[in-house]
């Protein structure tokens, strides 16, 4: 895949945003044409206004809008890439539940984004507004336990205010959702309420907090003990050898929590700024939903569309990495060869190439035999890419695509049933799509890896590793313990 490189604009000397502010007249017009193509076509219109401001950095951004709106903002970035969406508060949001969730977020989302009043954006911009961002969870027919309460089988939220990065540009949007009968001067108000809520927010925010090292004070254990977890794998390796499935990606849970005589607690902020300093290459996110908040640093990308083309990765197959270069490039090649891994990673790339033909013109992959570096891990990883065939969003192809056997197994429906019946654990959100999607049906989704549900004292990790017939339950352990390593190092572990 091939990433746009950026100049880092403030190292460019660009100064940093200090203030928005929008023009009041403009906002009330668009608000009247809003307004009047409610009444027109009886049911609520989008009035988005977009303003391109100064640079910011995404972690600064990002405590101020939690402070604006606190328990609904939206944060991911592609440090990498220099893209970046970060939003608070919601104008519009569509919940889903159960089988039929991509089909209705889908028709949720084509409703909103349909006679929406868009006003101010560049003409040279290269995303459509109004601009959405969400979730969903990996399995619709896992049980939904209290840990990930807030966070449903589908979310897509159009928020009151977005910060964006992407190619180049910077940009706020504001939307706000008319209704027929609604006071146009009521949405002034709030609306400019909100923007003074975030100036505020702005003048007061400090980027001198100090880091907490948090490596004493944190209690971490297994949500079911290692022993069982590998006894697990055993078991599914040997229900692989006998023919049940192919592959299995079995995941586990850990509860990391402060101790009480810390005072401090979890600050999602700082755990995000680690994050972008240890993964510059991975998506960093959080999706906050009332008191949790769902963070990660995941290498995946599971689609993204920009201008009809598509472009996917398969990943999967992992080893450590060497203490030395030396070291290093040896067990890189030592992957690219392993035959348990190859297999493991083709069956990937096999079912997404299978899946884009459904969607796409001329599927291509990249080069097979690449490496993803990470900081703990290096992975396999192909590129795969096509032409999106007219007529389709990104949310119809997440639907095809999740969960790909990088993150679920093989043959689908069998191996999610193992996972349901054996893993014992509420995966939630963890291995699903989070990302955003533009009006025009573009957009970008990552599988949510290396991350983990945090609350203001204690969080819960995830990770998973794929079991194939060669697994080794202790190697499995091992790796899951380097992918666990991500978050824990977020919330500030040293070990
Ligand atoms: C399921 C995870 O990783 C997947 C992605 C890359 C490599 C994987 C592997 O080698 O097992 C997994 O398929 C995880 O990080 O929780």
């Amino acid at each position: 895949m091939k990433f746009m490189v950026v100049a880092n604009r403030e190292s460019m000397g660009t100064p940093p945003l200090r203030s928005v502010s929008f023009d009041q007249e403009q906002l009330r017009v668009s608000l009247q044409e809003a307004s009047s193509r409610a009444l027109h076509y009886q049911r609520n219109i989008v009035a988005c206004l977009v303003k391109p401001v100064e640079y910011f950095q995404p972690i600064n951004l990002f405590p101020c809008l939690q402070q604006c709106i606190p328990g609904d903002c939206f944060f991911w970035t592609q440090p990498s890439t220099q893209t970046a969406f970060i939003g608070c508060g919601s104008a519009a949001q569509i919940e889903t539940w159960g089988a039929t969730r991509f089909t209705e977020t889908a028709t949720g989302w084509q409703t909103l984004v349909e006679h929406a009043v868009i006003s101010g954006a560049p003409s040279d911009t290269q995303v459509r507004f109004p601009l959405f961002y969400g979730g969903f969870s990996f399995d619709v027919l896992q049980p939904t336990t209290p840990l990930w309460e807030g966070f449903p089988h589908g979310l897509l939220i159009l928020p009151q205010m977005l910060f964006l990065q992407e190619a180049g540009q910077t940009m706020v949007a504001i939307n706000i959702l008319v209704g027929p009968d609604d006071d146009i001067e009521l949405h002034l108000t709030q609306t400019q309420a909100l923007l003074e809520r975030f100036q505020a927010a702005l003048d007061s925010h400090s980027t001198r907090k100090s880091m907490i090292n948090f490596s004493q004070c944190m209690a971490i254990h297994d949500l079911r003990p290692a022993n069982e977890w590998r006894e697990l794998v055993g078991n599914i390796v040997r229900q692989i050898q006998a023919g049940l499935y192919q592959k299995v990606v079995l995941a586990r849970g850990v509860q990391v929590t402060l101790n009480p005589q810390i005072q401090a607690s979890l600050d999602v902020s700082q755990i995000l700024t680690r994050l972008t300093r240890s993964n510059p290459g991975s998506y960093i996110f959080a999706i906050q939903r009332g008191g949790r908040c769902f963070t990660g640093a995941t290498p995946e990308c599971l689609v993204r569309i920009h201008e009809g083309q598509l472009s996917t990765m398969a990943l999967a197959g992992t080893a450590p990495r060497g203490t030395n270069e030396l070291e290093d490039e040896q067990i890189g090649a030592e992957l690219l060869a392993s035959a348990k891994n190859q297999g493991e990673h083709h069956s990937v790339v096999a079912m997404l190439q299978e899946t884009l033909l459904q969607f796409c013109r001329q599927v291509r992959s990249g080069d097979q035999r690449q490496l993803i570096k990470l900081k703990n891990v290096q992975h396999l990883m192909t590129p795969i890419m096509g032409e999106l065939l007219a007529g389709y969003s990104i949310l119809e192809v997440i639907a095809h695509l999740h969960p790909t056997p990088a993150v679920g197994g093989l043959p689908r429906q069998t191996s999610l049933q193992a996972i349901r019946e054996q893993e014992a654990l509420d995966r939630g959100w963890y291995a699903s799509p989070i990302g955003w999607i533009d009006a025009g049906g573009g957009g970008e989704f990552a599988v949510a890896l290396r991350s983990g549900l945090i609350g203001e004292r204690d969080a819960t990790l995830f990770a998973g590793c794929g079991i194939v017939a060669a697994s080794d339950p202790e190697s499995e352990y091992v790796e899951s313990c380097l992918k666990l390593k991500v978050m824990l190092h977020g919330l500030g572990w040293e070990n």
